[in-house]
């Protein structure tokens, strides 16, 4: 399997290259050449099965010949072994076509977990292959860093830098991460909102001088690992309610965009999908995009969802790259245009979008009302991500027939002022962190700059 930059410019590179790589070389993000297809047959023989052997069964086409099978098949049993539940990822039915898949079980209680306990594990495993160590840089509007840290921390060939915005992190994700304190951890809380981090992340990628020639890796969804792993639940999913003899829909609370476009994959790759509905926050560019074809930048608000407090939406490129017929150049002029101006898709390209893609935008004021709503009609707390996405289901839906799957992407007892503030008394934290409040934190504030944050790299990498 090769991977191909969505902006055509860049050298096409192996599963591995891509695993430890960033961003493309022409600013693009890797995608596979051509993807795996599974045939009705392979869909149905995976019903049943544990959600280890789907993940294996899902992912093997992209590693194949890279990974020996055992050895891969001990690397994604492992990852998964780290989720507090049996299912790992539990379908709750909420109402008769109404299900919520709850990705909230692993270590740091969000979906991201599913991948980066997989991608820690390759990391680790392609490092000591090569007896190399490398920098990861990766930015967080609250979930991904938590995650990568504690699936990057046990190896030692990491050292692991996160930025985070300062102060818009609710308070258990910023401690999931600051009182994390190995010497391989740093974290920086910048002055500045996730977009500058994100954007730092991605100029440091772009220019690797201030390394001086060492690896720099990235955990977010900009690597390719991670949009992989987040297929594997929209499979175990569908074929749980019935793919392949049956569509599924889904409704994807939305930002970066790596999670509903993983969902896409699954789909080009033989799962029948209905319906995918984005699910945003008042941070709506997704939505403005799909129903009003405005593909333009607006300040970044603050809202009661922070993870999804995202403007430049990453992922979306890579969805982009499909809609435009894998024409990298056209991809890349848009996007260049994207950052200084207003501007808009072409119409063939949204037409295509349109024709799997609905969306929903959801408000502060409505977040509260559907927590209060869910828990009286379901006896449910979500948290206030997976409510954009539970009242975008409702809204939005194709047709009531076809199930649908709301993804609850977070666990409630991360963001407290949501769930206070829609009336409850809060949730409590699972065990393995009820200690989480009182533990030491270490972090370290900085201007939202490139050069500030990248001398902080040089001058604490070990
Ligand atoms: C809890 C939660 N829900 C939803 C999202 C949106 O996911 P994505 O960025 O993959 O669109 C994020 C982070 O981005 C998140 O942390
Ligand atoms: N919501 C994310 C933002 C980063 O997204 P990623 O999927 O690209 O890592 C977070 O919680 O950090």
């Amino acid at each position: 399997m090769r991977y191909v930059s969505t902006r055509g410019q860049a050298p096409a590179l192996s599963f591995e290259e891509v695993v430890l790589t960033g961003l493309a070389n022409d600013g693009g993000l890797y995608v596979p050449e051509t993807l795996p297809h599974f045939s009705a047959e392979a869909l149905a023989d995976m019903a049943g099965l544990s959600y280890a052997e789907i993940a294996f069964r899902v992912m093997k086409p992209f590693v194949n010949g890279e990974i020996d099978d055992d050895t891969f098949r001990g690397l994604v049993t492992d990852a998964y072994a780290t989720f507090n539940h049996d299912a790992v990822l539990p379908l709750k039915q909420l109402d008769a076509n109404h299900f919520l898949l709850e990705q909230f079980h692993g270590p740091t209680l969000a979906f991201k977990d599913v991948a980066l306990q997989l991608l820690g594990r390759l990391l680790d495993h392609f490092l000591k292959k090569r007896n190399e160590r490398a920098v990861i840089m990766g930015a967080t509007s609250g979930d991904t860093g938590s995650a990568a840290i504690e699936g990057c921390r046990h190896c030692d060939n990491l050292d692991i830098f996160i930025l985070h915005p300062h102060n818009r992190v609710s308070e258990v994700q910023r401690r999931q991460m600051t009182t994390v304190l190995a010497n391989n951890v740093f974290n920086v809380a910048i002055e500045g909102n996730f977009d500058d981090a994100q954007a730092m992340v991605k100029q440091s990628f772009a220019n690797q001088d201030f390394l001086n020639g060492s690896r720099l890796v990235a955990v977010n969804s900009i690597n390719w690992a991670r949009i992989m792993a987040q297929i594997v639940y929209y499979v175990a999913a569908g074929v749980a309610l019935g793919a392949p003899h049956r569509e599924v829909s889904f409704s994807v609370p939305s930002a970066n965009f790596g999670n509903v476009f993983a969902g896409y994959m699954a789909y080009k790759m033989g799962l029948p999908v209905k319906q995918f509905i984005i699910a945003t926050n008042a941070n709506d560019i997704l939505h403005r995009t799909l129903t009003a074809n405005d593909f333009s930048k607006r300040e970044l608000a603050a809202t009661l969802a922070p993870s999804m407090d995202i403007v430049v939406s990453s992922n979306f490129e890579r969805l982009l790259f499909d809609a435009y017929e894998r024409d990298g150049h056209a991809v890349a002029a848009l996007l260049e245009r994207f950052q200084i101006e207003p501007t808009a898709l072409a119409e063939a390209p949204l037409a295509t979008l349109r024709e799997k893609f609905s969306s929903f935008s959801v408000d502060d004021a409505t977040i509260l009302e559907v927590i209060r709503e869910a828990h009286h009609r379901t006896g449910e707390i979500l948290d206030p991500h997976t409510a954009t996405g539970y009242r975008a289901a409702e809204r939005a839906r194709a047709d009531q027939s076809t199930p649908m799957v709301t993804l609850a992407t977070a666990h409630p007892a991360k963001f407290a002022e949501a769930v206070v503030k829609a009336g409850f008394q809060g949730v409590p934290l699972p065990t393995h962190m009820d200690d989480l409040l009182e533990r030491e934190e270490r972090y370290s504030v900085l201007p939202a700059t490139l050069e500030a944050v990248q001398q902080f790299v040089v001058d604490n990498r070990r």
